[in-house]
């Protein structure tokens, strides 16, 4: 996610590439980085990382947010992002020297590395310009949205998690293919495009997706008896239960 996000900040226009520096302990995902981003500064110090740093964002694995928080000793003028799902402004504080720091959490999903995140963003103790550039720069790498806190975990369980169920539909609708006969490169594409149509007429047109559907759906036509079949052996109720599984 830290290395996706480095690409989308240098690939944007925002920030320009000689701004960035990235940390990591291990030197091979830096090494990655730097092929095709030569001018991104890397380090396997954190500390020399975020010295002198005007945003610094956490993008280690939740259990270590802690300890490398704390080992940072930010500034309270530095902005902290921090992307760790499930770790709250309140357990941020506790690990910075000055728990009034202005202060964001963001959740992306994985299509940040193709610029097509939704990416979710809470804030704390931040002026409305801080509010706004955050904005601005995640928007670059697909649809930023600023929500309350409280609304994370419900939102990251629709928007990050839920990458991965849209993608489970993608892998079973390829198998239906397979088995009707398609090739499943062929299926591969059918689906991801259609799947990708579907999201577009939403977004482009801001309808609601029961519309979408009626437009699809000829009555006694084949539609409607896949449909009743989702409705029949519970798709509905096995979204609904795996979206708040996931929270
Ligand atoms: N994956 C996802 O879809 C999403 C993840 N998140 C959040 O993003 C965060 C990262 O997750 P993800 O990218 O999946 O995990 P990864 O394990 O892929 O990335 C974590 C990175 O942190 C590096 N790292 C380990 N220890 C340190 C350290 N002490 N200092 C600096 N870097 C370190 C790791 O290096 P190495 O590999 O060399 O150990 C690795 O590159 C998590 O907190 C997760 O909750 C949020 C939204 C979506
Ligand atoms: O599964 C996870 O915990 C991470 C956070 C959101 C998406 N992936």
């Amino acid at each position: 996610m830290g290395g996706s996000i480095a690409r989308g900040l240098a690939k944007g226009s925002m920030i320009s590439e000689s701004d960035i520096i990235v940390s990591n302990p291990s030197r091979g995902k830096l090494k990655e980085l730097k092929v095709n981003f030569p001018m991104i500064t890397t380090t396997q110090s954190n500390t020399d990382a975020v010295a002198g740093a005007d945003i610094v964002i956490l993008s280690v694995k939740p259990w270590l947010i802690e300890s490398v928080a704390r080992e940072l000793k930010l500034k309270s003028k530095q902005i902290l992002i921090s992307v760790a799902a499930g770790i709250s402004f309140e357990q941020l504080a506790h690990y910075v020297v000055d728990p009034e720091m202005p202060m964001f959490r963001l959740i992306p999903n994985t299509a940040i590395s193709e610029q097509e995140s939704m990416t979710l963003i809470a804030s704390r103790n931040t002026t409305n310009e801080q509010e706004l550039f955050i904005l601005s720069l995640f928007n670059e790498m697909g649809m930023a949205m600023l929500i309350p806190e409280d609304k994370m975990e419900a939102a990251t369980a629709l928007a990050s998690c839920g990458i991965a169920f849209v993608l489970k539909y993608i892998q079973a609708a390829m198998q239906a293919g397979i088995e009707m006969g398609i090739r499943p490169k062929d299926a591969m594409q059918m689906v991801a495009q259609s799947v990708k149509g579907a999201a577009t007429l939403i977004l482009n047109n801001d309808t609601h997706p029961s519309v979408e559907i009626d437009k699809v759906t000829t009555p006694g036509g084949i539609t409607i008896k896949g449909l009743n079949e989702l409705e029949h052996t519970g798709f509905t109720s096995a979204v609904i239960k795996a979206m708040k599984e996931s929270r």
